[in-house]
């Protein structure tokens, strides 16, 4: 394994600890807790990218190679889920790669059962999205077999400034020749609960039809979920300290006192993010980097956690950070 945690310099180095390997005096690590550690920087191909850390299962841990600080993912993280971290150097490359990622998790569902469940947030998000409406991935990618749905809508009208779907439809969605049919927008004549209940009903009738899959905890399991994150650590409409993180059993709820505007929404509840075959987070922007440093770090001393370190998917969780995003890192 190669590392390199700033890939323009060309220099690799990289520290491979197994449990046996790891310095028995160092005072970060309690050997009982975790079965191995694994502390890697490898170079992407890009020559912009930063870095990548990985977050194995068991747990591990990058150092920059500027300051050899440790970064520790949270313990829960760390435990129930596998998580990469990867950081680019601008918005542009995070887009690039965003797109070669979401192409080929295409690719594989697509080959495996003839179908691609993706759920998309509004916000910034779907402007990096726009790699996917260019070559090569616009010509490669099976847009017949796309289906989507988004994490969260406003309850607005689909032609109002505030809807996530008109923000998908302008910056992504009119670009590619997904079917109509395929694109599963909430009924905007119904009230914040009537969409809810509508769009569930709508995931539950596609599982029936085996578009969706279902997890062992009988939860809809997407293919890939590409996430935003607010300021605040907030991700789909699920807000920090608000009651429906606490939503054990729906698997579409609402939200009628939104602290970002508007304040009527719908939302995927965390079981079902969670049952996710695969979670990109994809954060871009200095602003965020306090967030993103809290998400990465040690929450074992947190006693209520933000949204976004509650995603934990069934599957691999990406990052997806900007230099900007990743400073505080
Ligand atoms: O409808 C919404 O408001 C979004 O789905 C929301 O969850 C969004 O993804 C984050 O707020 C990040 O938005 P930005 O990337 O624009 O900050």
């Amino acid at each position: 394994m190669d590392s390199d945690c700033d890939g323009r310099t060309g220099q690799s180095k990289f520290v491979l600890f197994h449990p046996t390997g790891f310095p028995n005096k160092s005072p970060l690590f309690q050997p009982p807790m975790v079965a191995a550690i694994t502390i890697s920087f490898r170079s992407l191909p890009s020559p912009y990218s930063v870095g990548i850390w990985e977050v194995s299962p068991v747990c591990s841990v990058g150092y920059r190679r500027s300051d050899h600080r440790a970064r520790f993912p949270s313990p829960a993280m760390a435990e129930s889920t596998k998580a990469k971290v990867e950081v680019f150097d601008s918005e542009e490359v995070l887009a690039e790669s965003l797109a070669k990622y979401t192409a080929n998790l295409s690719s594989n569902f697509i080959g495996e059962r003839g179908a691609f469940t993706i759920v998309v947030s509004g916000g910034s998000l779907i402007k990096s999205l726009r790699k996917l409406t260019e070559s090569p991935h616009v010509d490669s990618i099976h847009w017949s077999k796309w289906h989507v749905f988004w994490v969260d809508e406003r309850v607005v009208p689909k032609d109002h400034d505030d809807s996530n779907y008109k923000l998908a439809y302008e910056g992504f969605l009119s670009k590619v020749p997904i079917p109509p049919g395929n694109v599963y927008s909430i009924n905007d004549a119904l009230s914040a609960e009537g969409a809810a209940h509508d769009y569930q009903t709508c995931l539950k009738n596609l599982v029936k039809s085996g578009v969706l899959n279902i997890s062992e905890t009988r939860f809809p399991k997407f293919d890939l979920m590409l996430l935003g994150m607010g300021p605040d650590g907030h991700v789909a409409s699920l807000f920090p300290g608000h009651e429906l993180m606490n939503e054990k059993e729906k698997w579409v709820t609402f939200i009628k006192d939104s602290p970002k505007p508007p304040p009527e929404r719908i939302t995927f509840t965390f079981p079902v993010i969670n049952s996710s075959a695969s979670i990109a987070l994809v954060v871009a922007g200095a602003g965020k980097a306090h967030v993103v440093q809290a998400a990465l770090g040690d929450t074992s001393q947190v006693s209520e956690k933000l949204p976004v370190q509650i995603v934990s998917p069934e599957g691999e969780l990406t990052w997806f950070l900007d230099k900007g995003a990743a400073s505080k890192l």
